[in-house]
């Protein structure tokens, strides 16, 4: 098996324009809450903060938990209410999803690719998921998949997403939630030294860490925070977020976090968790 592949447009500064949207944890039910946090109204917060900036994009990285519930419904308003922002969007799976009704984001114009390929960059979208476990795991198909792409393209820079953290983010409890087998994955990538950066989720925050010269990226949800650096769970009162990414022809990856400016999504700060 090989990843499916997507031809990408690279802009006339040579540059290829993301955008990553996370965790929209979203429900059937457009009323419904989590922890306090209606996350429906979140996410179209975010995208209407996102149309009323002025950056330029391409592609839209959707990197796991878009659903809560699991439900047909909750993937179609995510494949509706993205598909305002005109842009191609590419998903992969984090530990709240179902694959089988996820599939329901494709017959809405959510593009199954997992392997994004332009001028001098590829985009790897991998799937750490273990249906109905909140850790990850990469399984041996998506390493030899990891492994046969890069091997594809050594002369293109490389960026990996996956849902999961690789790396401890420095939150026990999320910590234990991390990808098991990361060891794997750096045995992988450690052939690879164009691999430049790894963009993930699922820890509701805004991390930024180089490792081995490899840029380890997490974004803010769409909805609820955590608190970083906390040994046990609890909810920062930090409001939700996207990321813009500009993957340089040199290799370099230019980054920009923004989280809407009003307090307007505040969790209910007695949550002891979901
Ligand atoms: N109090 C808690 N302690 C440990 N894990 C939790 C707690 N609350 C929620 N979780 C899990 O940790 C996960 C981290 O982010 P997720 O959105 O994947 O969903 C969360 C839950 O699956
Ligand atoms: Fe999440």
């Amino acid at each position: 098996m090989a990843l499916t592949k997507l031809n990408i447009t690279t802009a006339e500064d040579g540059c290829v324009h993301l955008l990553q949207v996370t965790d929209t944890h979203l429900f059937a039910d457009e009323q419904t809450g989590l922890l306090g946090v209606n996350t429906n109204a979140s996410f179209q917060a975010v995208l209407n903060d996102i149309k009323n900036d002025n950056i330029r994009f391409d592609y839209i990285l959707a990197t796991g938990d878009l659903s809560q519930d699991h439900s047909k419904a909750s993937y179609q308003r995510f494949a509706e209410n993205i598909a305002q922002l005109q842009r191609p969007c590419v998903w992969l799976p984090g530990n709240h999803d179902m694959q089988a009704n996820m599939q329901t984001l494709e017959q809405h114009g959510v593009l199954g690719a997992k392997q994004l390929i332009s001028e001098h960059w590829q985009v790897l979208m991998l799937d750490t998921q273990v249906e109905g476990s909140p850790h990850g795991m990469m399984s041996q198909q998506q390493i030899d998949e990891l492994k046969q792409a890069l091997s594809e393209y050594p002369d293109k820079h490389v960026l990996i997403a996956m849902h999961h953290q690789a790396i401890p983010v420095g939150s026990k409890w999320l910590d234990q939630h991390n990808l098991k087998n990361a060891s794997q994955f750096f045995e992988v990538i450690a052939d690879f030294p164009n691999v430049r950066g790894v963009v993930f989720g699922h820890v509701h925050q805004n991390y930024e860490f180089q490792f081995d010269g490899v840029a380890f990226i997490a974004t803010p949800s769409t909805c609820i925070q955590f608190l970083p650096l906390s040994a046990n769970f609890a909810l920062d009162h930090q409001q939700p977020g996207w990321r813009y990414l500009q993957l340089t022809p040199e290799g370099r990856i230019a980054t920009r976090l923004r989280r809407l400016s009003e307090r307007s999504f505040l969790p209910d700060p007695k949550s002891k968790g979901y």
